[in-house]
């Protein structure tokens, strides 16, 4: 495909978002019915998908409008390129610019410029203070790929060369002791012997860094009651060397944890919630909570633009739930760790003083908030701990 063709197939699948098909939907919709389009395709036109949704606001700003169309163009000039080299109508490139779009679209100002919606721009600017803009800025842009050295199996500067052979170039960070950041190959990444031998999993580098905050002494009886994927749990197995419990509310989210875990040569049991009872008491219980995931919307920007306050309230209920169950299953010396990809307070301090008032008999150990940039998401950690009688 010429670029021109890869933007032309991009406002296709803008204006089947807007309809409101999921991106992932669209984009699979798309690459099925377009045979013709190779690899580098597909990853070129998934790229201008997701910067407009990162951008929506901005791009439609300077488009003069909300459809694909003006979408991509408001891409084009918001990236400095001139359209008017892709819009030429050659092949299957999209149709020259008319008179009207040529000096359609103006300047994105304020929250329009953040690339955020109305609403939330309040409560970003209360939780964030003065790196509000900054942060803002931060999530315009495509989050770095991240791997996590598994440190059962290997050195970060072996993995690194591991990686290098096969055509992945990366390089270390200190967010984490065990954090790569690639800065070539990302595509590769997946199909190399590293990876398949579990040398490295992909893991954004504040997932490592939280987990490194994490400390139990040997033999302790560990939980990921929120595991999800499972990431978290593979990390803390391959931190600890020991075996975790995994469990999430919804079961098949783990379906996928057995065979990562066999790769990864760590012992994750993924596990049922009676199960999970009759385990109880944990020396450590991890609650990475489901949240707004304001943190990530880098790499699902559609988030930013689905949220809600009304949702945002449901996650907070949520949030807090979450935090009184994990609770019940902690030892008397034990630690429970709230963990969000959010930045903001609402779902991250705010309702670690509302459990600490729910139960007095808790305090908080220390807490601790990663801001997205070039090292990985925005996270948030707080360790809590039960008062000794
Ligand atoms: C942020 S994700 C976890 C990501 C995962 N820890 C990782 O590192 O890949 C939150 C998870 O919490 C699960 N969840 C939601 N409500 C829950 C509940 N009441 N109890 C346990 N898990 C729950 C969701 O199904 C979801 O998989």
């Amino acid at each position: 495909m010429t670029p021109g063709a890869r933007v032309a197939a991009a406002i296709e699948i803008l204006d089947i978002i807007r309809t409101g098909a999921p991106a992932e939907a669209a984009l699979t919709r798309w690459a099925r019915g377009s045979r013709f389009a190779g690899s580098k395709d597909r990853a070129a036109v998934r790229d201008h998908v997701y910067d407009v949704l990162r951008r929506w606001r901005s791009c439609a700003a300077l488009g003069g409008a909300e459809d694909g169309r003006s979408l991509m163009l408001g891409l084009l000039r918001g990236s400095d390129m001139d359209p008017a080299a892709l819009f030429t109508g050659d092949g299957h490139a999209p149709n020259p610019l008319t008179d009207e779009e040529k000096t359609a679209g103006d300047a994105p100002q304020g929250v329009v410029a953040a690339d955020l919606p109305d609403w939330l721009w309040p409560h970003w600017c209360d939780s964030l203070g003065a790196q509000a803009g900054a942060v803002a800025e931060v999530m315009r842009h495509r989050a770095p790929v991240m791997l996590r050295v598994n440190s059962a199996r290997t050195t970060r500067e072996d993995a690194r060369k591991a990686l290098q052979d096969q055509g992945v170039i990366s390089r270390t960070s200190d967010v984490s002791p065990t954090a790569l950041v690639v800065t070539e190959g990302a595509r590769r990444v997946a199909l190399s012997e590293a990876y398949a031998s579990g040398l490295v999993e992909l893991q954004d580098g504040a997932s490592q860094a939280l987990v490194d905050e994490l400390s139990v002494p040997k033999g302790s009886a560990i939980l990921d009651f929120c595991a999800g994927g499972g990431g978290k749990a593979l990390a803390m197995a391959a931190r600890f060397g020991a075996p975790v419990l995994a469990h999430d509310a919804i079961p098949a989210r783990m379906k996928d944890l057995p065979a990562r875990a066999a790769r990864a040569g760590a012992q994750v049991e993924p596990v049922d919630i009676d199960t999970v009872r009759a385990r109880a008491p944990f020396d450590l219980v991890l609650t990475d909570v489901p949240c707004s995931g304001s943190g990530a919307w880098r790499r699902a920007p559609e988030g930013k633009w689905t949220l809600t306050q009304a949702r945002l309230d449901e996650l907070n209920a949520t949030q807090d739930a979450i935090l009184d169950e994990a609770a019940a299953l902690v030892g008397a010396s034990g630690v429970l760790a709230y963990a969000t990809c959010s930045v903001l307070e609402c779902e991250n301090v705010a309702r670690v003083a509302a459990f600490l008032t729910r139960h007095r008999d808790w305090y908080l150990l220390r807490d601790r908030a990663w801001l997205p940039g070039s090292e990985g998401d925005g996270f948030f950690l707080a360790l809590l701990a039960k008062r000794q009688q």
